[in-house]
This record gives C-alpha cells, structure tokens and sequence, in this order.
C-alpha cells in the first residue's frame, strides 16, 4: 500500500514515526550503555543480540529486563526497588555518554520524509525513549530538520501501547484520524495505533522482539521506508 492509499489521498497529512528501530538504528549505542550498567553491577553485559530485542518500552522496562536477563521479566521480580534505582541511574549516566555515537539512520529513511515533506505533511516524533536523549539523537542523526515536534517516553504520564501519545502529537500538528499515520516497527507502535484509529505502516527491520511484525494488524508492512513512495 502507497502513503497516498493510507492517507485516503487526502493531503497534507500528518505523519508520526518511532524513532528506535524505524528511524534510527540506536540499539548499539544502547547495549553498550546497558552492558556498561550491567558490569557496573557485578553482572554478566548482555550483548547487541539481547539488548536489541529489549528495546521499545521506555527505558525502565529495558533495565528491568537487563537485570532478568530476559525478555519476560515477572512483576515479582521487580521488588528490589534499591537496586533498580541504581541500575536506572546508571543507565542514563551512561547512556547519555553513548547516546548518537553509533547510532545511524536506516537505509530509505531520509527520501521518505524528503517525500512526505515535499508533499506538505507534518511531522512528529512519538517514542518511548525519555525526553532527555530525543533532541540529542535528533540533533546527531541529522534527523531533527525534519521535524517539528518530538513527544518522547517521558511527556504525557502514559507511553506508547496508549494510544495518547500518537493522539496528542496528532492534535498539535492539526491532523485527524482519517489524515495522520503512524510508522513503527514494534508492537507497542501498532497497538498505538490501532488504538487511536491512526492506520500504521510497520517495518520489518526494526526491534520487534526477534518476532515478525506481519501479525500485527498494521495497515502496511514495509522492508524499507523507501518503498512508500
Ligand atoms: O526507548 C525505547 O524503548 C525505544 O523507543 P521507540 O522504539 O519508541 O523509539
Ligand atoms: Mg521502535
């Protein structure tokens, strides 16, 4: 499906794209900051190959599944509020150290807001990454002259699988349901979606927990941004 099918044709629109894997490819810049957490605390580093897969809840939940080890972390094995306060402080010490390092912009991402700009559309950020690192990213990447609004993990009390957050950067750039999509590449983003009535375009190269995203119920699934123009 085109973004012209998605948009019903109605121009301009507004579109709404994830950062973490849609946009940029963060997550070396994010192991190495949980690795660095993790041997801080005496543990065993995680690796890329994990760490990717933890990626797109918001920072909390990606420490809280670094200390498990595991993807499905039990609520009952968040009790050590101490330790988890430690493990997020030094996250973010040491993230905001790695953070855009290695970070890059996947392939096909620059022509299709190149595109989407050139047809007059309004463009927002909606990711669960805090608000702290956004405009760093943004600013690194080369990615922030496209945008005009960044709602991150941290600006509304709730994230992405709620819809609000797609809702309110919706609302700021004058869109509506039948004018606005969302582009990401996790459950969290098609969820979003959905529960908003936004249609959502998801990419297949993103950190969808090693999953497919195919099953989602997303409107399009794309292997390059490229591919909606
Ligand atoms: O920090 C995260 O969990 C990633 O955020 P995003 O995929 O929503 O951009
Ligand atoms: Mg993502």
């Amino acid at each position: 499906m085109s973004l012209a099918g998605l948009f019903n044709n109605r121009w301009p629109g507004v579109a709404l794209f994830d950062l973490d894997g849609t946009l940029v490819d963060s997550a070396p810049d994010l192991a190495a900051a949980v690795d660095q957490m993790l041997e801080h605390l005496g543990r065993t580093p995680a690796g890329l190959d994990k760490v990717r897969n933890w990626v797109g809840n918001g920072s909390a939940v990606l420490v809280r599944r670094a200390l498990a080890g595991r993807i499905d972390w039990e609520p009952a094995e968040a009790k050590d509020d101490a330790l988890f306060n430690d493990a997020m402080a030094i996250f973010y010490h040491c993230y905001g150290q790695h953070n855009g390092r290695h970070a890059r912009v996947f392939d096909g991402v620059e022509e299709c807001l190149e595109h989407l700009k050139g047809l007059g559309c309004r463009l927002a950020i909606v990711t669960n990454k805090p608000d702290q690192f956004v405009a760093p990213l943004l600013e690194q990447t080369g990615l922030d002259k496209w945008f005009e609004l960044a709602v991150g993990g941290d600006t509304l009390p709730v994230k992405k699988p709620d819809p609000a957050p797609l809702l309110h950067a919706m609302e700021k750039l004058g869109g509506t349901p039948g004018t606005t999509v969302m582009v990401g590449d996790s459950a969290a983003d098609v969820n979003a979606a959905l529960a908003a009535s936004i249609p959502c375009v998801a990419v297949r190269y993103g950190y969808n927990f090693g999953g497919s995203v195919d099953s989602l119920g997303a409107d399009a699934v794309v292997d390059s941004l490229a591919e909606l123009l």
